[in-house]
Parts: C-alpha cells; structure tokens; sequence
C-alpha cells in the first residue's frame, strides 16, 4: 500500500519512520510545504529502510499521492509550552482547507488519517470539507492517551501495557476521560488485578496516573519543544490496522452520530479499524461520573467544531 504524509516535521516524519521500520507500507510519500525539508526527512528515512524494510520512501508533490491507500495529515502548527491544543484550531483549519483542496481530487480513494491537533476537531472539519464517509476520516484521537495509560498502569501492576485492557476516551485533550470501570488487565477488572498482585489502585495512584496521562504532552513539551516518537508509532498502528485489514479495536476519533447524548460528534471511543476505515464503534460501560465525564468532553468538541465557518 502506498501511504501519503502531508506534513513532514516532527510527527509526519516520525510516522514515515515508524512506518518504514514496520514494512507496513510498499511506498511512503512525504509532502510538505517546505520542499527541502520533505526531501531532507525522506532521504533520511530511506537510508534506514535497508536495515529492516524495503519500503521506498520520497519526497513528492500532491500529484504523487495518486494510488495511495492512506494519507497522514500531520501539516500545521503545533503547541508552545504551556498552549492548549485547541489554542490552534484557527490556524490549523486554515491549513486543512489549502491541503484537502490538493489532496482529495487526486486520492479520492484514501482512508484519510488526521493527527494534527486539536486532533477531534480536525477530523471533523475534514469530514465535512471532504463529504467523505465519516468511517474513512479518521482521527489519531486517544490512540497515544490509551498507550500512556497502559503504559503508567502497567507500570504500576508490573505486567506489559499490552496486557493492560484499558481505553482513554473522548477529546484528545484537557477533557479525556480515562476509562478505569470498563479496565481490564488481562481478563481480570483492573481493581481485582490490582488487589491480587498487591498495587491496589488507591484513589491518589489514579490521581497520578490521570495527571500522567493527561498531563502528559504539556510535560514533554516543557522538556524538549513538542512529542512525535509516541504519536509516529500510533498513526504507523493505526496504517497497520488499515493496511492488513486487522480489525483491531483502537481508540480513534470519528465524527459519530451520538456520544453520551451529544449529536454529530467526532472522539474518540473503542472502535474496530480495518480495510474501509472504522467498521464498527464500541461503547464501553461506564460508571456515571465517567458518563458525565464524556458527555462534557463531547459536548465542549461539537461547541467548538459547531462554531469554525467552512
Ligand atoms: N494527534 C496527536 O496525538 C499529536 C498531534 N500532534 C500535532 O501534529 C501536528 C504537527 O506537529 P509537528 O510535526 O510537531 O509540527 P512541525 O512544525 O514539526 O511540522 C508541521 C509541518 O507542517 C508543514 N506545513 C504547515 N502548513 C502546511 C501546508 N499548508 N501544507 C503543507 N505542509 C504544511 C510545516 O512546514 C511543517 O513541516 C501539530 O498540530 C501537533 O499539535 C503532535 C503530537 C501528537
Ligand atoms: C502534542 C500532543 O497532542 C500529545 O503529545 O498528546
């Protein structure tokens, strides 16, 4: 499958990386407005290919997105320390409106990928810019999230993230909810696991790790300018899903018909990603504070999606 990244800086790159180490993709298209950097990013991705792939990877113009399978869109500006992701909507819709004008008559056929933030409400936008089937407008949403919650909970039972069985639901963003009712490690319900390994999950352990989770980017940015290893290994998941027609369950963001009582919505719930797109949304259970929780992080994405003119 040929896969388009619009958007060659830190995330677009990391995921050209990440897709190039995987095999996942047989050619990779990097585009950006800034030409050398584009050509600069894919040739250095290129050179690691012969250590683990044979994906070709280039640099290239919106004509050669032609065939692709999945586009990445990773253009635009990304937070300062201590910006919210929504402080960049403005700005970031006015790029989406220049890049799906150049992308969508020449690859009308790809799953579009989005990650640029605020992540929901892009996706969003470009559903409704693209008429495209919601299903095949995905955003990253909490893929990254879900993965620092496993991570931290992890941590804590001492056991693999990939056995932790945990969702971080709604925005990408300040309102997420972490989903710790429906938390399964291995088959077991989170609290029970806990309990049995002797690491309860005492209410100040959930603080922290909620203030990981959350609180995450803000820290990273603080440390070294912006994030892009977690989220380039994400969005290369999520191709994978995509690529092989995986039906795996991710936590990603569409626009959805209703969200804990919120219409038209995109954010992310566990949802079944593999050749067309999502094929189906899951809904976890929650307990009513987590249903509350969702049905204001849902309601504050459709309040500012709702209002940025097309
Ligand atoms: N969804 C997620 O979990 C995450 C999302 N992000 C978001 O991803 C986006 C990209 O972040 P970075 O790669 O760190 O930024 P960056 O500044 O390194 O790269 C953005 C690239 O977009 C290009 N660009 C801007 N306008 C363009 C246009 N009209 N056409 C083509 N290219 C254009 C720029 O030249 C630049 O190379 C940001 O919005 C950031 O907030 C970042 C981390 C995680
Ligand atoms: C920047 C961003 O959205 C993240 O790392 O979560």
């Amino acid at each position: 499958m040929k896969v388009g990244i619009v958007g060659a800086g830190m995330v677009g790159s990391s995921a050209g990386y990440a897709l190039a180490l995987m095999g996942l993709a047989s050619e990779i298209v990097l585009i950006d407005r800034n030409e050398a950097l584009a050509i600069a990013q894919a040739e250095d991705i290129a050179h690691a290919v012969p250590f683990m792939s044979s994906t070709i990877v280039n640099a290239g113009q919106y004509r050669d997105l032609e065939g692709a399978g999945v586009v990445i869109l990773s253009a635009g500006v990304s937070q300062k320390p201590g910006e919210t992701r929504l402080e960049l909507l403005e700005r970031n819709a006015a790029v989406f409106r220049s890049v799906l004008a150049e992308v969508l008559p020449v690859a009308p056929d790809a799953i579009l990928l989005i990650a640029s933030n605020p992540v929901d409400i892009m996706t969003q936008i470009t559903t409704r810019l693209s008429g495209l089937d919601p299903r095949r407008v995905i955003g990253s949403g909490t893929i990254l999230d879900t993965a620092r919650f496993r991570s931290l909970v992890g941590r804590h039972l001492g056991i693999s993230p990939q056995s932790v069985h945990a969702y971080v639901l709604g925005e990408h963003g300040d309102s997420e909810v972490l989903a710790w009712t429906s938390a399964r490690a291995g088959s077991v319900p989170l609290s029970s696991f806990a309990a049995q390994v002797g690491s309860p999950l005492t209410a100040e352990v959930r603080a922290q790790i909620d203030d990981g989770v959350r609180n995450a980017a803000y820290k990273i940015i603080n440390g070294k300018g912006s994030t892009y290893y977690g989220i380039g290994a994400g969005l290369a998941r999520i191709v994978k899903a995509i690529a092989r027609d995986q039906r795996d369950v991710l936590s990603v963001s569409i626009t959805t018909p209703e969200v804990a009582g919120v219409r038209d919505v995109a954010l992310s719930i566990p949802r079944v990603v593999g050749a067309e797109g999502v094929v189906a949304d899951l809904f976890p259970d929650l307990d009513d504070e987590e249903y509350a929780a969702l049905n204001r992080s849902a309601s504050l994405l459709k309040e500012r999606a709702d209002a940025i003119p097309l």
